[in-house]
């Protein structure tokens, strides 16, 4: 039986550019033409109207398991993952017990793998238990079957200079990468949201700018200094733009993400005392997220990362100062690319979107088998999206077991038809397919 391994997907528009059809056998784009005809009874897809983008490729979310299966599970978050369009996500470190060892990152891994709804991709810790005292085992988290190449202490930051130094120097043999949450802690005591007119009126602790842009750019230094790769997770301010743009145009190996949270709102939701809007870091002026933009359009920022951070209703729905930072992301990502990137006439840049969602994360993930394309020979792991249609966000609805999306209400662009993982789909007709 055919019926799961060999498609014929009629129509589609990759990229948005003019329609085609894709024979998709044995995991693998086996044709694209015009018109395909094949003479054997095999399943077939009309995607009329369908703009087809390569599998997104999260590099930076948070699943929580193990630990907190209370407010994720990677069985969840593999849903709201297939659901928003991905067939790759990056599992961040900061679980209970910690991904820091081989053993950790594996069975997440295996977990992933048994779901098998998206790739799940370990990001391994770079300290022990993420305390910033001495480095994981980074070799051996490379070098076990999870071969993992992102490592990030995320939630926290690697704050003593020495040590990332060698963090960064120490993943140079397996072409990793330290992905760094920027904050330094000493300026950030008790901080609630942004630093400003704002906080002091609402009289909520602010964290400052200079926070984050005193570590990015400390980071881009060492980096520098020791010739190895940087990524720059959830860049929030015009400032740390800046910053990477001159990194940049020094030569300096670094990359950068931006969240959809910070891409679309500002600071002002503060005002309403709701902790759906507290996040780390956090929203941030008008100004930035222009610069945001941006930089997202111009190349400086490289991708758009989720940050997906579930909460269980308890550490949400409480008083603003006692609840945990952080927002879904999944489900919605993809509709805010469609907004930050297309004129405002509703000219979507599809090629822009692909590279910032799926070939760009793909590349600093180090996952050859994603953000590839649509190609004869590739891996066939895409996603259709019907440009035409939006959805109104229903906290109620989501895969993911958070309810903690800044988007409630909203009516966003864009809708998931379906997402195909190496030639089986794990989405058809906007629903999971197990
Ligand atoms: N972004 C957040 O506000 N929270 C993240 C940690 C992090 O990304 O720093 C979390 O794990 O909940
Ligand atoms: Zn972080
Ligand atoms: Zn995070």
């Amino acid at each position: 039986m055919t019926a799961q391994t060999e498609w014929l997907i009629k129509g589609l528009r990759p990229l948005g550019n003019d329609p085609v059809d894709l024979h998709v056998k044995d995991g693998v784009i086996a044709a694209i033409g015009q018109d395909l005809v094949l003479d054997n009874d095999i399943q077939t897809l009309d995607a009329t109207g369908l703009v087809g983008l390569p599998g997104l490729v999260d590099l930076h979310t948070h699943l929580r398991e193990p630990g907190r299966e209370d407010a994720e599970t990677i069985e969840t978050g593999s849903r709201a993952a297939a659901l928003g369009g991905y067939t790759a996500v990056h599992a961040m470190a900061n679980t209970d017990p910690v991904a820091d060892t081989a053993g950790v990152v594996e069975q997440v891994w295996n977990i992933g793998r048994h779901v098998g709804l998206v790739d799940v991709i370990p990001v391994g810790a770079v300290t022990t238990g993420l305390k910033g005292e001495r480095l994981a085992e980074l070799g051996a988290m490379a070098d076990s079957a999870a071969r993992v190449r992102v490592f990030s202490d995320d939630g926290i930051c690697v704050g003593d200079p020495g040590l990332m130094r060698r963090a960064l120097e120490y993943v140079k043999a397996f072409d990793g990468v330290i992905a760094q949450h920027a904050e330094d802690a000493r300026l950030t005591g008790g901080a609630q949201m942004n630093e400003g007119v704002l906080s002091g009126k609402l009289g909520l602790a602010g964290w400052p700018s200079v926070a984050e842009e005193s570590i990015i750019a400390r980071d881009c230094l060492l980096a520098q200094h020791v010739g190895s790769r940087l990524h720059v997770c959830h860049v929030s301010t015009a400032g740390s733009v800046e910053l990477i743009r001159w990194a940049k145009s020094k030569g300096i190996n670094v990359t950068a993400e931006v969240t959809p949270h910070h891409l679309l709102l500002t600071e002002d939701l503060a005002e309403s005392y709701d902790p759906v809007y507290k996040v780390n870091p956090p929203l941030r002026r008008g100004e930035d997220v222009d610069a945001l933009r941006e930089a997202l359009r111009d190349g400086t920022i490289d991708i758009i990362a989720t940050d997906h951070a579930p909460h269980a209703v308890e550490d949400k729905e409480c008083e603003w100062a006692y609840a945990r930072p952080g927002m879904v992301g999944l489900e919605q990502a993809l509709s805010i690319a469609i907004m930050t990137l297309s004129d405002g006439n509703g000219a979507v840049d599809w090629e822009s979107i692909a590279r910032v969602t799926s070939i760009d994360p793909a590349r600093i993930g180090q996952l050859t088998e994603h953000g590839q394309g649509l190609m004869t020979g590739a891996p066939a792991s895409f996603v259709l999206v019907d440009p035409a249609q939006s959805q109104t966000v229903d906290p109620a609805r989501l895969a993911s077991k958070g309810r903690n999306t800044p988007y409630a209400g909203l009516e966003l662009p864009g809708k998931v038809v379906a997402t195909f993982l190496r030639g089986t789909p794990t989405v058809l007709d906007g629903k999971v397919t197990k």
